[in-house]
């Protein structure tokens, strides 16, 4: 991915960096739907981000789930500790240092200043898929916290509703794509995703130089549903011209992003941005900020290919075939700080 490849627009462009869409009218099958399956295909060829209102995932589950993650993180340090994960992996609790995005991008740069609770699939079927070599190395099963109370009824709720709207999302591409609604369907029923709460603790040390809540990377999979939050210190795009542009905060909306395998799947017809977690200002050192973030990856035997629809004469396919779960495997290993 170049950096020319960046449509959206940073702080000396007046254009509208990432647009919000409201998804309401193609979930309730009414007769805008056309209108956001246009919307998302701009979206996703231009900007690669945009804010998705008129969800069906309510205000009220989203609050719950911000509670308990977090009670969890204000835990003991060593509470918290009892479930931290394996190394290379990232099922539990992932601590401070544990993690560095812009690694995955090959740059050399402190690691990033926040922690995490991440889980896979909650519940597993009975399903050989799950516990092949491959199977049990991706969904590998985890314990959940006994404290706060609630935290894995919540965090399986919250699954379930952000799984459900990713899976409406991924209709919305497959349309935009001019593809059936259902293409992605069979590739993205088991899918590897995860479900992970990131704590970006206040800043009462200044950063080491370089040093970010979340350094620059694109994200891997398909798509990212983000619940983000109204503080200090927030998600940034990378426009076009190189410049870093602060995606808004919607109350009760999430950020959505396309990821690598996306970007693949379009043959580049669709960008996977750059993005980054900024610091708060000096003066906003106090600034905690929490965001609630899920990751959808294709099932792990998919093999990502440019798809038919994408592949012309004038824009032949640029990507060898490989399967999605290699590609994330490669991915979260260099992650680690
Ligand atoms: O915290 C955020 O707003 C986004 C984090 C992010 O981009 C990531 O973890 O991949
Ligand atoms: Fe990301």
């Amino acid at each position: 991915m170049t950096a020319d490849q960046y449509l959206a627009r940073g702080e000396s462009g007046e254009t509208t960096v990432v647009p919000v869409i409201d998804i309401g009218p193609y979930l309730r099958g009414e007769d805008g739907a056309g209108t956001v399956v246009e919307q998302i295909r701009h979206a996703c060829a231009e900007v690669g981000f945009f804010v998705l209102s008129g969800h069906d995932v309510t205000p009220d589950l989203l609050g719950r789930m911000r509670a308990v993650s977090a009670a969890f993180f204000d835990l003991p340090d060593e509470e918290k500790r009892r479930h931290t994960s394996v190394p290379g992996e990232t099922m539990g609790y992932v601590p401070m240092g544990r993690e560095n995005l812009a690694a995955t991008l090959d740059l050399d740069r402190p690691a990033d200043l926040k922690e995490i609770f991440d889980i896979r699939r909650p519940d597993l079927p009975d399903d050989p898929y799950y516990g092949s070599r491959m199977g049990r190395r991706l969904f590998r099963p985890f314990e959940w916290p006994a404290r706060p109370d609630g935290f894995a009824r919540t965090w399986t709720e919250y699954y379930r509703a952000v799984e459900s709207l990713a899976a409406r999302v991924m209709e919305v591409f497959a349309l935009a794509l001019d593809l059936p609604a259902d293409y992605f369907t069979d590739k993205t029923d088991r899918s590897v995703d995860y479900l992970r709460v990131i704590n970006y603790p206040a800043q009462d040390t200044p950063p080491a130089p370089g040093q970010l809540r979340a350094g620059e990377h694109t994200d891997y999979g398909t798509l990212t549903l983000v619940a983000t939050e109204d503080v200090p210190g927030g998600l940034q795009v990378r426009t076009r011209s190189g410049e870093w542009a602060d995606v808004p905060h919607v109350p009760d909306s999430f950020v959505v992003n396309i990821g690598d395998m996306m970007a693949q799947w379009t043959n580049d017809a669709w960008v996977s941005t750059l993005h980054r977690v900024a610091n708060p200002d000096t003066g906003a050192a106090s600034a905690r900020r929490q965001s609630v973030v899920f990751f959808q990856n294709p099932n792990y035997d998919t093999v990502i290919a440019p798809i038919e629809t994408c592949v012309t004469p004038a824009a032949p396919a640029r990507y060898e075939p490989v399967p999605a779960g290699e590609w994330l495997l490669n991915k979260v290993t260099k992650q680690r700080a």
